[in-house]
């Protein structure tokens, strides 16, 4: 069978599009700490969330959740054990639920969008990136610091949706606000 195809097909066809896969953790704040007082009575809760540089490459000043990009060979918890670390000085576990001991939570593994970096050498040309979000904690007590970041904060749904966060993270917060997004119990 025979057809014929436009110019901006072969053209799609020709370029080379990455995917990326990128892991984002909810960091849940622990009710037991004296900061989350004001939540502790409501169905509410807060979420660690970091405010990127005002001079960042890309999404300046924008909110987003601890995380980064997957290097090669490491799994996403691994990812998101070393990007926590790296960013905010703490150590994360992820949350797992009773009835799947051992499974990660996984949240909406299929947000992508596209992105030119301009500096990154291990992306460079169009890239789609794949967020994938994971429910963790805080262990063994270590406090988060800004140190990849302008800011670090412990956030309500409510708050957030004042605010503007990357675009992968379209609809986070909606469904956080609704209500059909929320920590495991
Ligand atoms: N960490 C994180 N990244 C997010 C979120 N939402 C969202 O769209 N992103 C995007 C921003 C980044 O382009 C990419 C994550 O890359 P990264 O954490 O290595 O950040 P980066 O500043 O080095 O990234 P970049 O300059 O290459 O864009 O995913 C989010 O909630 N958390």
């Amino acid at each position: 069978m025979s057809c014929s195809l436009s110019g901006s097909f072969f053209h799609q066809q020709e370029m080379t599009v990455r995917y990326q896969d990128v892991v984002c953790a909810f960091i849940v704040e622990d009710k037991q700490s004296k900061a989350s007082e004001e939540v502790t009575n409501s169905s509410s809760f807060r979420v660690l969330c970091s405010q990127r540089y005002d001079d960042a490459e890309h999404f300046p000043s924008m909110y987003e959740f601890p995380g980064g990009k997957v290097d090669e060979g490491e799994t996403h918890i691994q990812t998101m054990k070393r990007e926590c670390s790296e960013e905010l000085g703490i150590e994360v576990e992820p949350i797992v639920s009773n009835s799947t001991e051992g499974d990660v939570i996984a949240i909406k593994p299929c947000y992508s969008f596209h992105h030119e970096p301009k500096q990154d050498k291990r992306l460079g040309g169009l890239v789609t990136f794949r967020l994938f979000f994971y429910w963790a904690k805080i262990v063994n007590n270590s406090q988060p610091k800004a140190l990849a970041s302008q800011k670090v904060e412990w956030l309500t749904p409510e708050q957030m949706g004042k605010l503007t966060f990357c675009p992968g993270d379209e609809g986070i917060i909606e469904d956080m606000l609704s209500g059909t997004l929320r920590p495991p119990e």
